[in-house]
C-alpha cells in the first residue's frame, strides 16, 4: 500500500463546496476530465460535460449522476476540432447559463497520424492549444461576470520536450506525431501565463496542469504506449488519482496569487526554460488570435 501511495501522487485536500457554482470540463466522458466532473459533482456543482460524442457523454454523466446523486450533470456537444462546433456549444452555453465559475479545459489528443481539423489545423495543436483558445476567449466574459472564476488547462511533463515551431506550426514540413503532442502540451503552458497576465485584476485566475502519468484513453494512437501502458499499469495513477491537481487548481482557496503558474501533483511544478520565455507566449498569442480570426480585447 505505501508503494501504491507514492505513486498516487499528491491528493487535492480542500474540502470546498460548490452549490450554484458552474462547471464547464472538456473531455469529460472519460479518463482524467469524466473523474474531475465527477468529483466537482459530489460537491454540487451544475456540471456541464463538453464532449464530442454525445452517446459517450449521457452514458459517463448518467454514471456521474447515480452515484453523486446530483442530477445536476449535463451533456453537451461539443468537438474541438471544429471551429463551428465550438461557437455553437459557446452560443449554447451562453444563451442557457448566466454564470460560469470554472472552464477545465482538459480534453486532449496524443500521437494521431498527421491529419487536419476541419479548420486546417494540424490535429495536436488545432484541438490541444487552438480549440480551448478559442472556446476560453468565447466564455470569458461570463467568466469575468463570475469572478471569482479559474480556468485550468490539462497540459503535461512533456512540455518540457516541446517547441513553437512557428516557421512550421502545422507541421506541414516536418511532422513527429509524439513531438507533435509535445509541442501542443508547452503551447498550454505558454497559453495558461500569457491568460493570467491578460486577466490581472479581474478576478479570473488560470493555472496548467501535470496529472502525472494516468493509465486512460490517451495512449489508443500508438501501440508502443498501449504495450507500455499495459505493463507498467500497477505503477500508472488511476484518473481518479490524476485528477487531483486539476481539483486542486480549480478549488483550492488562497491559489489566485499562483496565476499562471504550473502544477503537479497539487503543488507548484519546474517547467522549461522554453515555457517561461514570455517573449514565446506573446507571439503564439498573437498567431492563435490571426488563425482563429479572432481579437482578444
Ligand atoms: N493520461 C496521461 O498520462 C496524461 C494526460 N495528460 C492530459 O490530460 C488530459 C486528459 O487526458 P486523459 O484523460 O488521459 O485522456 P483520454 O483519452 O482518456 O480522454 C481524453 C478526452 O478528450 C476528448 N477529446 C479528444 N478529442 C476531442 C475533440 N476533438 N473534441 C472534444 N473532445 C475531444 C476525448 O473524447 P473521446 O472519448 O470521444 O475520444 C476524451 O473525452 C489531456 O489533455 C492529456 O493531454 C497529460 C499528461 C499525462
Ligand atoms: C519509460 C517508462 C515509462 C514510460 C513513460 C512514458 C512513455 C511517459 C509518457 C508520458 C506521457 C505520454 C505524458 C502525457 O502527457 C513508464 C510506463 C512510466 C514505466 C516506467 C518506464
Amino acid at each position: 500500500p505505501s508503494i501504491r501511495k507514492f505513486f498516487a501522487g499528491g491528493v487535492c485536500r480542500t474540502d470546498v463546496q460548490l452549490p450554484g457554482k458552474v462547471v464547464v470540463i472538456t473531455g469529460a466522458n472519460t479518463g482524467i476530465g469524466k473523474e474531475t466532473a465527477r468529483e466537482l459533482a459530489r460537491r454540487g456543482a451544475r456540471v456541464y460535460i463538453a464532449c464530442r460524442d454525445v452517446l459517450k457523454g449521457e452514458s459517463a454523466a448518467s454514471e456521474i449522476r447515480a452515484d453523486t446523486k446530483n442530477s445536476q450533470v449535463l451533456v453537451r456537444k461539443l468537438d474541438l476540432s471544429d471551429t463551428k462546433s465550438i461557437r455553437a456549444f459557446a452560443e449554447g452555453f451562453l444563451a442557457e447559463e448566466k454564470q460560469l465559475h470554472i472552464l477545465i479545459n482538459n480534453a486532449g489528443v496524443m500521437m494521431c497520424p498527421y491529419s487536419k481539423t476541419a479548420d486546417g489545423f494540424e490535429t495536436h495543436l488545432g484541438v490541444n492549444h487552438l480549440g480551448h483558445f478559442l472556446l476560453t476567449h468565447l466564455l470569458l466574459e461570463r467568466l469575468k461576470e463570475s469572478a471569482p472564476a479559474r480556468v485550468v488547462n490539462l497540459s503535461s511533463v512533456v512540455h518540457i520536450a516541446g517547441k513553437i515551431r512557428f516557421h512550421d506550426l502545422q507541421g506541414e514540413k516536418r511532422y513527429s506525431r509524439g513531438f507533435a503532442y509535445c509541442h501542443s502540451k508547452l503551447a498550454n503552458v505558454l497559453f495558461t501565463r500569457e491568460l493570467a497576465k491578460k486577466l490581472q485584476g479581474t478576478g479570473v485566475t488560470t493555472y496548467s496542469v501535470h496529472p502525472g502519468i494516468v493509465r486512460s484513453e490517451l495512449v489508443r494512437h500508438s501501440f508502443l504506449m498501449c504495450l507500455l501502458w499495459r505493463l507498467f499499469s500497477p505503477f500508472l495513477k488511476s484518473a481518479r488519482e490524476g485528477a487531483q491537481t486539476s481539483l486542486h487548481c480549480a478549488l483550492a482557496e488562497g491559489l489566485e496569487p499562483q496565476s499562471g503558474k504550473y502544477f503537479s501533483d497539487c503543488k507548484k511544478a519546474w517547467v522549461s526554460p522554453r515555457a517561461r520565455n514570455n517573449k514565446t507566449a506573446e507571439r503564439l498569442w498573437a498567431v492563435s488570435c490571426e488563425l482563429l480570426g479572432i481579437q482578444w480585447k
